[in-house]
């Protein structure tokens, strides 16, 4: 019964469409500039943070990846932010989350030019995603889910759609994207003090998984026909592996996607999308420059 939704192919769709743009822009003298600041050396920020910069090369937008040490200060960060923000060149700027836990991550992201804010963290690009004002940066993550859903051809509109996790990153802007005008469905948010998740998860026709737990969600958690978006990303070990680990998602996708009409894979399903989003936000940043 189940649809793959294939990340990938939809993610190289957009990366696509952004190369045409990236011509487009050169042509009239600008060249699309991005900066992804990483402090400390967790493992998987680095392999994010060297896709981001890869992705940028392979379309032709100028890249600064700007690697700091952990002990890096505050005062430090947000030095690198306002010399980013003056730098005409870039037009993007991403400080990859979470940093070390002595840096102000509200502080910094509230230091980043909203102009150049492509994850759409600063709370003005917040409030504008709230107030369906387009003029703003969609997150990434939730953005990316929503073209997947579209891509699939899911119906949104009257769907019961459950979202598991509000964090800032993705359970909360992709609740606000699922109920805005013309996506117009029906939006619960659950989270660690919800009760009767699995209940809740089974009345829904959408289910997006933004927990962080590896394959929490079951297959009796899922009605019959329901399109699943996993977020979820975790490492869990298997010695199998050369690496001793493996990517697995939040949903239990063995149980989970025999009983779905279409489900996203994990890797290869939201992550690709995040990247490709990534992209299309420092374009459309770049656009507005002209
Ligand atoms: N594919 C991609 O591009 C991306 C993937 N991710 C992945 O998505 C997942 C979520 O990321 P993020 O939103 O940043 O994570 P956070 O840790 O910021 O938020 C997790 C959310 O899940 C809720 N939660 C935790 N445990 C439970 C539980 N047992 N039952 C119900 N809800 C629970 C939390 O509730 P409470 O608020 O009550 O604490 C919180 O709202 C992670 O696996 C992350 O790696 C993240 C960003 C991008
Ligand atoms: N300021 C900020 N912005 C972010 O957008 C941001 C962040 N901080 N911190 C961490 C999360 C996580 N995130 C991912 C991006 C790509 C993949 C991705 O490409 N995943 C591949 C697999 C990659 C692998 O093999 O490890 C896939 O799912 O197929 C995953 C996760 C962006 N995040």
């Amino acid at each position: 019964m189940s649809k793959i939704i294939d990340g990938k192919a939809v993610a190289a769709a957009v990366l696509e469409e952004c190369r045409k743009e990236v011509e487009e822009l050169k042509s009239r003298g600008v060249t699309p500039g991005l900066a992804v600041v990483l402090v400390g050396s967790d493992p998987a920020s680095k392999v994010y943070v060297g896709s981001k910069a890869r992705t940028c090369a392979e379309l032709g937008i100028h890249s600064e990846k700007i690697e700091m040490p952990a002990e890096t200060t505050q005062e430090e960060l947000l030095a690198v932010v306002a010399r980013l923000n003056a730098d005409p060149a870039i037009h993007g700027i991403l400080v990859q989350s979470p940093p070390p836990p002595h840096i102000d991550e509200a502080a910094v992201v509230r230091a980043i030019d909203p102009a150049k804010d492509v994850d759409g963290f600063h709370p003005e690009n917040v409030a504008k995603l709230a107030l369906e004002d387009q003029t703003g940066f969609v997150p990434c993550t939730p953005a990316g889910c929503m073209r997947l859903l579209k891509e699939a051809g899911v119906e949104t509109k009257g769907a019961n759609a459950v979202v598991i996790g509000r964090s800032m990153i993705v359970g909360k802007p992709m609740a606000l994207l699922l109920m805005a005008k013309g996506s117009d469905a029906t939006v619960t948010v659950a989270h660690s003090r919800s009760k009767d998740l699995p209940g809740i998860c089974r009345q829904a026709d959408i289910v997006v998984a933004a927990v962080g737990r590896p394959e929490m969600v079951k297959a009796d958690w899922v009605k019959d026909g329901a399109v699943v978006i996993d977020v979820g990303i975790n490492r869990v070990e298997d010695a199998s592996k050369k690496s001793g680990y493996r990517l697995t998602g939040d949903v239990d996708y063995e149980e989970v996607a025999p009983k779905c009409a279409a489900i996203t894979p994990v890797p290869g399903g939201v992550g690709p999308m995040t990247i490709a989003m990534l992209m299309k936000n420092t374009l459309i940043s770049a656009r507005r420059t002209l």
